[in-house]
């Protein structure tokens, strides 16, 4: 069964403090860290790059989820794991050789995501894709910017997914809050990216607990109900 994995967005951190942010993170019980890396062509945004995330890594041991809204993925590949990435998740609308930069991902030493925006189908991923990538990311908002409201149109791709790959881990990413996370750990995510949600809570060690709570009591019926259609 996956576990859950509570991922707090650093685009909702305080940028002039990234190293105390990471630190307060993890302090306050967050799993991974999710960086947002963005190119201004993909998303019209700029965030961060490989030195920042370098710069960022030798204050925390958190796993380094790096999310890469960039119009050229495999560009980013080294740069990102010299500085210490962890996950590389690029987008399916970005690539026309998803199943290569995935090696190419995985040669260079980290686990391999893909993201899918809220307009593409889950058939562009199912198949060869899902069956070599680590995760799949749900982008449950346009993805560019945090604070944005969450799409629960999304869910049944969410959903879908689970069903047909139980054992892997799925992601969903923005908008999560506690009006949220209800709906996102029933429909099968497991791992939860909350910008907003958890850098602006005035108890963020409790809200990541309740994510965690959630996604692992849903994830249980999951893996039950999965065993009873085995069964029978
Ligand atoms: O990928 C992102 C934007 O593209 C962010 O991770 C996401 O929007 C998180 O922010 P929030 O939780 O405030 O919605």
């Amino acid at each position: 069964m996956p576990l859950a994995k509570i991922s707090p967005s650093m685009l909702s951190s305080d940028f002039a403090n990234l190293a105390v942010e990471a630190k307060r993170m993890t302090k306050n019980g967050a799993d991974w860290l999710h960086l947002d890396v963005m190119d201004g062509h993909f998303v019209p945004n700029l965030t961060l790059g490989a030195p920042i995330i370098q710069a960022i890594r030798p204050h925390t041991e958190a796993y380094f989820d790096c999310h890469m809204m960039v119009s050229n993925p495999s560009q980013w590949v080294d740069d990102i794991a010299k500085a210490g990435g962890q996950m590389y998740t690029f987008h399916i609308e970005a690539t026309q050789d998803p199943v290569g930069l995935i090696k190419q991902i995985h040669d260079a030493g980290m686990q391999a995501g893909v993201a899918i925006k809220p307009g593409t189908s889950t058939d562009t991923v199912i198949g060869a894709v899902a069956e070599q990538v680590d995760m799949i990311l749900v982008m449950t908002v346009e993805p560019g910017f945090g604070g944005q409201r969450f799409m629960a149109q999304c869910m049944p791709k969410v959903t879908q997914l689970r069903e047909l790959y139980p054992l892997l881990d799925i992601e969903v990413d923005g908008g999560l809050a506690m009006d949220t996370i209800d709906v996102s750990a029933q429909a099968g995510a497991n791992v939860i990216v909350a910008g907003t949600g958890i850098f602006k809570a005035d108890d963020p060690a409790k809200v990541i607990s309740i994510f965690r709570n959630k996604v692992n009591e849903a994830q249980e019926q999951w893996s039950s109900t999965s065993a009873k259609a085995t069964l029978n």
